[in-house]
Formats: structure tokens, sequence, C-alpha cells
């Protein structure tokens, strides 16, 4: 990405649509809702969502900041997957009581490789499936971009980072984050390291707003003292107006964590969830959770998941609406291909069949490595 590629979030007119994310239920924001919304329509903006290598794959949980990713790029913004291969070794204290166990540098560069891969999977297939509804449509990918949090953080030296970041951190403000009271309080504490994460994130979003003009984070809601810090450090740094927009942890309707199967998370990469399995999952989601997942995690427009739900109320042994969320799913994750493995193999296996039926392929999409 350099000048002129069209990734500089160049300022236009012309008014663009309302805020991308009015499908995703329980969103929050950084400022004023009417403050977001005018960013947004009155210019190309530029979003950003981080994701730390802590694993060889993405889960399921993570799909949601996707779909935000995603959701801004079809709108005309312009959308940024950040790997934290640098802030991967520092460790993310939020939403943990305990301090992280260090991983390897071979370990990270291998996750963050996988994770890449993935991502940039997931970016075609989608981008495979708006040309599909609207084949005039500019390609999705070119408003997509991966970069690694190496790239700045491997050059930067301790000194450079005291004075470029440390110097604008008040004590006070990084004490207050919910993430690191919640540690202090225990008598095991933090590490120096855990502590300051925030501002390891923090200065993420001023590279991002240097290099591509990015004003607005997005994030799950235990990501909200990052991305202030964050904010902070675009105002005193860049003297920008930065945004986030935080996202909801989803829920079932019986107020688990989405995307864990008997405890264990549902993950992106076939090799560790099998297509099959995937859509296993999503097949077998509650009536009630249906309707929320299908607004959350298809580009199907809401109109279209009210009659889908209202069919699916009428008639819900046929499980129409949980059909729909697999396929759409299964499509954006494992593009076309691996939705017919899942369904092949389903096909065979519900209705009696053995393994011995299944050509290399399917039985990949079982997990099993022929
Ligand atoms: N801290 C985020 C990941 C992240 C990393 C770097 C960033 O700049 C932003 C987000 C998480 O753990 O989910």
């Amino acid at each position: 990405m350099g000048q002129g590629d069209g990734w500089e979030g160049v300022e236009n007119e012309e008014s663009r649509a309302e805020a991308a994310f009015q499908g995703v239920p329980g969103c929050g924001w950084s400022t004023e809702r009417e403050e977001l919304v005018r960013h947004l329509s009155s210019g190309e903006r530029v979003f950003y969502c981080g994701f730390d290598p802590t694993a060889r794959s993405l889960h399921l949980g993570n799909l949601l900041s996707i779909m935000g990713l995603l959701h801004a790029a079809l709108d005309g913004h312009y959308a940024v997957a950040l790997i934290g291969g640098a802030t991967g070794h520092v460790g993310d204290p939020s939403g943990r009581n305990s301090e992280r166990d260090p991983l390897s540098s071979d370990a990270l560069f291998e996750n963050a490789i996988s994770i890449d891969l993935s991502l940039q999977t997931i970016f075609q297939n989608a981008s495979d499936m708006a040309k599909e509804t609207d084949a005039e449509r500019p390609e999705l990918c070119d408003h997509l971009k991966l970069v690694n949090n190496v790239a700045w953080y491997e050059r930067m030296s301790v000194l450079d980072f005291m004075v470029k970041v440390g110097k604008h951190a008040r004590m006070h403000t990084m004490l207050g984050k919910d993430s690191v009271k919640s540690r202090l309080a225990q008598p095991e504490g933090m590490s120096y390291a855990e502590f300051s994460y925030q501002l390891f994130q923090g200065w993420d979003f001023v590279e991002l707003n240097q290099r591509y003009l990015c004003t607005i984070q997005l994030g799950g809601s235990d990501q909200w003292g990052n991305m202030l810090a964050g904010i902070e450090l675009l105002r005193k740094c860049q003297d920008v107006q930065g945004h986030a927009i935080t996202l909801p942890l989803m829920t079932t309707a019986a107020g688990v964590k989405f995307g864990k199967s008997m405890g264990n998370a549902i993950w992106l990469n076939e090799d560790m969830t099998s297509p099959y399995q995937l859509y296993q999952f999503l097949f077998n989601t509650d009536d009630a959770d249906c309707a929320k997942l299908l607004r959350a995690l298809t580009f199907l427009p809401l109109d279209h998941i009210n009659n889908i739900v209202a069919d699916h109320t009428a008639a819900p042994e046929k499980r129409e609406a949980q059909r729909v969320l697999a396929e759409q799913v299964l499509r954006l994750v494992h593009g076309n291909e691996g939705l017919e493995r899942a369904q092949n193999v389903t096909k065979v296996l519900h209705s009696g069949g053995s393994l011995a039926q299944l050509d290399e392929g399917d039985l990949l999409a079982v997990g099993i490595v022929p």
C-alpha cells in the first residue's frame, strides 16, 4: 500500500450511507452516535481491528469483528485487519484474571502466518459473494488490507517508544483501566509488559492514522480501555479525533458465550474445526438464537432475514433458518467448495452412510487427514 493506490483514506464530498453497523445489535460508540454517523457520511473512512496471534487460528467469536470490517468495506469505506505480531509478545490483560504464558517468537510467527492466510481467504470469499449479488460493484478486496504491527515495532527503539508514546501516557489514566485495576486487586498483580499493553495497542492507532488516515477502531467490548488509549494518543500526537466501536460479546439465549462447543472454541481454520463440524455447530443452533445470528454473521438484507425467520417460526422442524445460517457462514469462511463438502458429508453420514463413501476432500471436511 502506498500513495495513490486509493488507500490514503481520501476525503471526498460525496455523502455515504449511514453507519455501517445498524444490523449488529448491542454496539457501543466512543463518541455521540450522531458524531460517528456524521464522520461516516462525510467521507470514505478507514476502520481497523486487531487480532493477536495467540493461537494458530481465529475462532467463531472473532467473526463478528471480521463482519464489522467487511460491512465497512461493503459500505464503500476501507478496512484494515491488523495482526498483532508485536502485541502478541506483550500480552493483552483485557478480560483475563491471570498473566498470559509467553509464546515463543516462532510460535507467534507461525500463528500470524496462519491467521493472515485465513483472513485473506475470508476477504476473498466475501469479495466473491458480494460480486454474486452485484456484478458491477468494485472489488471488495481493494477496500481491505492486512498489516502486522511488527512492521513498526521491530524498528522502534525503547527510547523512541518512551519519547513518542510514554511521554504522552498518564499513569493515572493507565491505572484506571479495568484490565489493570482488576489485576492489581489480586495478590499476583501483573507484569510491567501486560500493564503497558494499552500503549502498544494505542500507538497502533496512531501508526495506522499516519499511514492510512485510519480514524475508527473496532473491537470486542473488553477492548474498550485499549481503544480509548488509542483515541487519546491520536488526539495528542496527531490532533485527530478517533472513534471506537465496540462489538458485543456474542452470547446464546441460554447466556453462554457463542462459538464454544462443550467448552472448546469453534475455530475458523479447517484443520482445527472441520467444515463439517462448523456446519453442524451452526445447523444445531437454538431457534431462539437464529435471527440474531443471521443478522450478525451474514450479509443477507434485513427484510430477507425477517422472511426466513417468519417461515422458520411457522415450521421450525425444517430448520430452514439454521440451514441458511450454516450455508452463509460456511461460504464466507471456507468458500463454496467448503460448503459443498460439508453438505455432502452431512448427506452421506446422516443417511446411514460410512466414511468409506467419502473422497479425500470430503474426509478433510470431516477433519480426517487422508
Ligand atoms: N488486543 C486485541 C488485539 C489487538 C492488537 C493490536 C491492536 O492494535 C488492536 C487489537 C485483542 O486481544 O483482541
